[in-house]
């Protein structure tokens, strides 16, 4: 899949949910009911980050979920963009970009999100075919009014901004033009995940559902 193609496919799958939920799986057994929770939340675009042992299990359980539609986070290297696809993702994230691994996804038909942070690095990737990106770190590197900013010389260019991101600065992120959707890891924190408090997740994911309502 072309990176031209790889952007259309993932901006249309960008207009179910406003937001991405970032998750960090450390017990694969929650995945299946976290999935759950968020899908019945209106969530149903699911980022799985490969920074645990669990990751590529909780990944597949998670894309057997119906109505959920589970991409892999932290994909850094083709060989991470290989398991990813073989446990089910259905597209990829990365916070950064490098030829080899725009070459692999491109190869393997894995749609993916590139990360971008600077205006160099957006040029780079619509250089190479792509017009959606992960802005990342976004609350660190500026917010939205950074992102706002590019959209001036580059509006060709839309993103999913992520990164210290939280429900009361999400607004302003979604009411920029160059914002397709947001990606957060307020959904399901650690402690949530650690009790088992599906409920809560879902509520959570109500709420960040309803931000483009
Ligand atoms: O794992 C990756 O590929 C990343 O790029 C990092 C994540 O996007 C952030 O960890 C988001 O987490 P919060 O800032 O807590 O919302």
């Amino acid at each position: 899949m072309t990176p031209q193609d790889s952007s259309a496919f993932l901006l249309s799958l960008a207009a179910r949910a406003p937001v991405i939920p970032v998750l960090v799986l450390e017990d694969e057994a929650k995945a299946a009911p976290l999935a759950e929770a968020l899908v019945a939340g209106g969530l149903s675009l699911l980022e799985v980050t490969l920074r645990t042992s669990s990751a590529l299990d909780a990944l597949a359980r998670m894309a057997a979920v119906p109505g959920a539609v589970v991409g892999a986070g932290t994909v850094l290297t083709p060989e991470d963009a290989r398991a990813a696809k073989a446990a089910g993702a259905e597209f990829a994230v990365s916070p950064g970009a490098t030829p080899s691994l725009i070459a692999a996804c491109t190869g393997i038909g894995l749609p993916l999100l590139p990360g971008a942070a600077t205006a160099s690095e957006v040029m780079a990737l619509m250089a190479a075919g792509f017009r959606f990106a992960k802005f990342f770190p976004a609350a660190q590197i500026g917010g939205a009014p950074a992102l706002k900013s590019l959209g001036g010389p580059l509006p060709q260019m839309r993103f999913c901004p992520t990164g210290g991101i939280t429900p009361e600065s999400a607004p302003d992120y979604l009411s920029l033009s160059n914002v397709a959707c947001i990606g957060g890891s307020w959904l399901a924190p650690a402690d949530l995940l650690a009790k088992g408090d599906f409920a809560a997740i879902r509520r959570r994911a109500e709420s960040a559902a309803a931000l483009r309502d």
